[in-house]
This record gives structure tokens, C-alpha cells and sequence, in this order.
């Protein structure tokens, strides 16, 4: 697979753990919200690492006068989660953007066809100029659900170069159209998994993120 996005797979025990932990079809829901939330944290660390902006400038400590650097404030941060299954990184990854702007995009397959619909769309008319995108999206499968999210972005004048995606499971099918239409993309990823089987599943994967974070399955 040539793609031109750039993937990282962070070589992180804590990852490993996680995502092993999440794809155990004994763990119960409980510990699976868990799990996601974990990945989401560390996935959300890796992906800011050279991504949020910084500004300098100078701190008094007790003992003396230091240059220090900061985040900084004037430069818009936002966290998309693709419901239902993004809300289960959110979570963690809140932890690491505390003062994120959330913006809450709804997307469903459907289970024959595969095709994504959106349910609900909270995102502003148009986003800020160099506003800093966070997709919180666990499953990267036909890639249907990111193109849709991607798209309602992009045409609201987000920069695919700012947009950064934090996901568990990503699937060659999804990675492949990302790259042919935003390659300017970065995904960080716990693993990418084999293939995508017949009924949209990613194998070996761990099943319906979705279902198996809220015990709906
Ligand atoms: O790459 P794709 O083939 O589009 O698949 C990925 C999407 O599938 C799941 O959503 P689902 O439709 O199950 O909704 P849910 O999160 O509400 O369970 C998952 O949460 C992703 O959003
Ligand atoms: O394996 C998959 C594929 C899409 N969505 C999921 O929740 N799991
Ligand atoms: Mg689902």
C-alpha cells in the first residue's frame, strides 16, 4: 500500500496494553469504555506533540526570572467526535485539550450498504482561520464515515494540513481514500489491521465500537 498520508503507529506500551485490552471479546463494556478512553488519551499526546502552537515568554519562578513556553491561547483548538464511538476517546482526549472547542458530528452506516449518513452536524458555518482540527474517530474501516467528516470540515475552510486524527483500528480501504483526497492529513492509530471483511468489519479489529461502548450489541 503507497499512501501519501502520513500514519504513525506510537511504539507505546500503554497503547499496546489498551488496544489489546479493547479488541478482547471477553472485556465487558465497562472496561472497553476504559480501554477507549486510555487510547484516546495517549493517541491524543502523540498527536499534539508537534502540532499545538507555542508561544514564548518569560516566568517568575520564587527564586528568579526564566524564559518559558506556553500554549497559545489565540490560536483555535477543536475536537470533533464522530458519535457514537468517537465519544469514547473523547474522553481522553479531552484530558489532554482541556480547553478544546468540542463540535459534535453524528455519522451512522448503514448495515447493508455501508454508505454513511449524518445525524447531526454542530460545527460553525464557517471555522476560524488556522483553527486546529482533533478527529476522534476509533475505526477507520471503508473509509466512508472520515470522508464524510472530512468533507462537511474542509467546505466550512478547514485546512486538511491542521487536521489530525486519533484512531484505534484503521483498515487499508479508509487509509487508501484518505490519502487520494487529503493527503495533507495525519492519522495516529493504535494499529493498522488487515483488511475490511463483506459486512464492513474490520478483521481481526474489535468489533462494533460503537455497540460494545455503550452495550448496545
Ligand atoms: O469507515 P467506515 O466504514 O465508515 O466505518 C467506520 C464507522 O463505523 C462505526 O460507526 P457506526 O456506523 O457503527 O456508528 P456508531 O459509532 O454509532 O456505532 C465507527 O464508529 C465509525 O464511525
Ligand atoms: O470493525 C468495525 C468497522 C466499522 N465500525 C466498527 O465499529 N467496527
Ligand atoms: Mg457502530
Amino acid at each position: 500500500m503507497t499512501l501519501q498520508l502520513r500514519i504513525y503507529v506510537p511504539p507505546h506500551p500503554l497503547i499496546k496494553h489498551w488496544l489489546t485490552v479493547a479488541r478482547d471479546a471477553n472485556t465487558p463494556n465497562s472496561l472497553f469504555r476504559v480501554a477507549m478512553a486510555e487510547l484516546g488519551r495517549w493517541l491524543a499526546y502523540e498527536a499534539v506533540r508537534d502540532w499545538l502552537p507555542t508561544i514564548e515568554t518569560t516566568v517568575e519562578t520564587p527564586l528568579a526570572a526564566t524564559s518559558a513556553v506556553v500554549i497559545d491561547p489565540q490560536v483555535p483548538v477543536a475536537v470533533v467526535p464522530i458519535l457514537r464511538a468517537g465519544l469514547a476517546l473523547l474522553e481522553g482526549a479531552q484530558g489532554v485539550l482541556p480547553t478544546a472547542t468540542i463540535y459534535h458530528l453524528g455519522i451512522v452506516r448503514d448495515e447493508c450498504t455501508l454508505m454513511p449518513s449524518c445525524y447531526l452536524n454542530r460545527f460553525p458555518q464557517q471555522f476560524a482561520p488556522q483553527t486546529r482540527v482533533l478527529i476522534s474517530e476509533p475505526m477507520l474501516a471503508t473509509g466512508g464515515s472520515i470522508m464524510t467528516a472530512m468533507t462537511e470540515l474542509t467546505e466550512r475552510g478547514v485546512n486538511p494540513a491542521l487536521v489530525r486524527i486519533i484512531s484505534v483500528v484503521s483498515a487499508p480501504p479508509a487509509l487508501q481514500k484518505l490519502s487520494a483526497h487529503f493527503p495533507a492529513v495525519q492519522v495516529y492509530a493504535a494499529t493498522i489491521d488487515e483488511m475490511v471483511n463483506e459486512q464492513g468489519f474490520i478483521v481481526p479489529g474489535l468489533g462494533d465500537a460503537g455497540d460494545r461502548a455503550f452495550g448496545t450489541a
